[in-house]
């Protein structure tokens, strides 16, 4: 059977408030969805290429070395579909005899395989085991990664999908959520391509739901650790007031390829025979950046270690509970109304921008003192001075209402929420050319600050138009 072609593209993610917060159900996080995506296409693979086995080939045209392929077969005693890796990163695996296991793991792509196989395993739970071979290509809006300077201000318009002419490994992430996007648009693309609408529609609220189970469960296997999911969310639902799932619904079942794998991971997606019911809460609704404004996205390029950032605050929030949930009740109230801010400015009829969005500064001001104060008990770097001096400097031109250091915080990157006006991001890219991060106590190399493209978007996944990507696809 020859199937249609099918292309699912996913947003990228910024959590605006309720960083850490949102690791815990009992807070919600109030994140973002931007408009940067990942888009995964999938078709069948021309007969002419000589595989006949069950193969699936998966490109990504953008970076060097940036294609693999899997075998899979379905694993006996209900364990899903086994996925191998027979080609990564462009060398075949049988044919490097010296080919270390080192080798293997530093070019695999895990976020892909382990996509492939979840996504697999619950299409051959549902239907026919029988999935023909395909292929599948990824292409990034270019705002996820940093492309050099004399790119971007030279004379020639930058292709919607620039060749960064690097392996994925070397470029430079500017943290908005890429494996999300992807593991999300992937799963949606190869749910599309082998199921029939009637068991599976992205456009539909059960679809979404499905969607959400599945990606979430292939982001968490690949991470290996279950974190909050706020990205997957927002990749499935698009900006949203997000509550986190009960962390037990991941961690119970077996690995893939042991006994029983299949039916818990179609159980757990389809919350059926008893399996945990998913708790996460998404509200979409009063969610909104007010007509006028915008949300612009600086990339910060010294970085931060989230993993172990997280660790620290919350190995500090069990050694000192009274003192680190009182500033998360009090940050918590401010997350929340910060939601009502923006609402309310979106409402009243009041011209002066100054006036206008002076709750909206305000909030910020009270959020940002209370992430301070949460680094400084911590001793955990969120704002630090160097983004405290970035975030003041910012805040100081015209036009702009406020920022905050995003998700995790550290030295990756800064927020801002600022009058959608040209001049206004003109006078904030002159502050931003000439802005040096200073070495800090903490060793932080000197780094430079750029502007992203990127803005906020309402919507989540979505299904595409094939067409728009024929001239990427080789
Ligand atoms: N265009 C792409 N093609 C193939 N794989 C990709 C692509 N973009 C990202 N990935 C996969 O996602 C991994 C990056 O995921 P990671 O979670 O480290 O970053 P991120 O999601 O962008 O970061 P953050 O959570 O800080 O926003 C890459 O190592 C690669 O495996
Ligand atoms: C610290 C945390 O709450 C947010 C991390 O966000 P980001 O990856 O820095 O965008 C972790 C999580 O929610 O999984």
């Amino acid at each position: 059977m020859v199937r249609n072609a099918v292309a699912v593209s996913a947003p990228g993610k910024v959590l605006l408030a309720g960083g850490y917060l949102v690791l815990d159900r009992e807070y919600t996080g109030l994140v973002f969805g931007l408009d940067a995506r990942i888009h995964v296409t999938v078709q069948a693979i021309p007969t002419s290429s000589g595989v006949t086995l069950n193969e699936i080939v998966v490109q990504s045209p953008q970076f060097q070395d940036a294609a693999w392929e899997y075998g899979y077969r379905l694993a006996e005693r209900d364990g899903g579909m086994s996925v191998t890796p027979l080609r990564v990163s462009g060398a075949y695996l049988p044919r490097l005899h010296s080919y270390s296991d080192a080798d293997l793991n530093l070019n695999r792509n895990i976020f892909i395989e382990t996509t492939i196989s979840y996504a697999l395993s619950y299409i051959a739970s549902l239907s026919s085991p029988m999935i023909s071979p395909a292929s599948v290509t990824i292409l990034a809006d270019n705002d996820y990664y940093s492309t050099p300077a004399s790119l971007a201000s030279g004379p020639d318009p930058v292709p919607r999908f620039h060749n960064f002419d690097v392996p994925i490994s070397k470029a430079h992430k500017t943290g908005l959520g890429s494996s999300a996007a992807l593991v999300t648009a992937l799963t949606g693309a190869l749910l599309s391509y082998y199921l029939p609408r009637e068991t599976y529609d992205t456009t539909t609220d059960l679809g979404k739901r499905q969607l959400h189970n599945l990606a979430q469960a292939a982001h968490c296997a690949a991470q290996g650790k279950v974190g909050s999911g706020f990205d997957v969310a927002s990749a499935v639902h698009g900006s949203c007031i997000y509550r986190r799932f009960s962390p037990c619904i991941l961690t119970r079942h077996v690995e893939p390829g042991k006994r029983n794998f299949g039916s818990q991971l179609r159980d757990i997606v389809n919350e059926s025979h008893g399996s945990l019911e998913w708790d996460h809460e998404i509200l979409k609704e009063g969610v909104k950046v007010p007509k006028g404004l915008r949300l612009v996205m600086c990339d910060v390029s010294c970085g931060s270690q989230t993993p172990g950032m997280v660790k620290q605050v919350l190995a500090w929030r069990k050694a000192k509970p009274a003192e680190a949930n009182e500033i998360w009740t009090e940050l918590h109230r401010n997350n929340i109304a910060l939601v009502g801010d923006l609402r309310s400015a979106a409402e009243i009829a009041e011209h002066n921008p100054a006036r206008r969005y002076a709750d909206i500064t305000k909030r910020f001001h009270s959020i940002r003192a209370l992430i301070r104060t949460m680094s400084e008990k911590s001793g955990v770097p969120i704002e630090p001075p160097e983004q405290t001096e970035l975030l003041d400097a910012c805040e100081n031109v015209p036009g702009v209402v406020g920022g905050v250091v995003p998700g995790a915080g550290g030295y990756d990157a800064v927020a801002l929420l600022i009058q959608d006006d040209e001049d206004v991001i003109a006078r904030l890219q002159r502050l931003l050319a000439g802005w040096k991060f200073r070495t800090s106590e903490n060793g932080v190399a000197g780094g430079r600050v750029s502007m992203l493209g990127v803005r906020e978007e309402m919507e989540g996944v979505r299904v595409e138009e094939m067409g728009q990507y024929r001239e990427w696809m080789t």
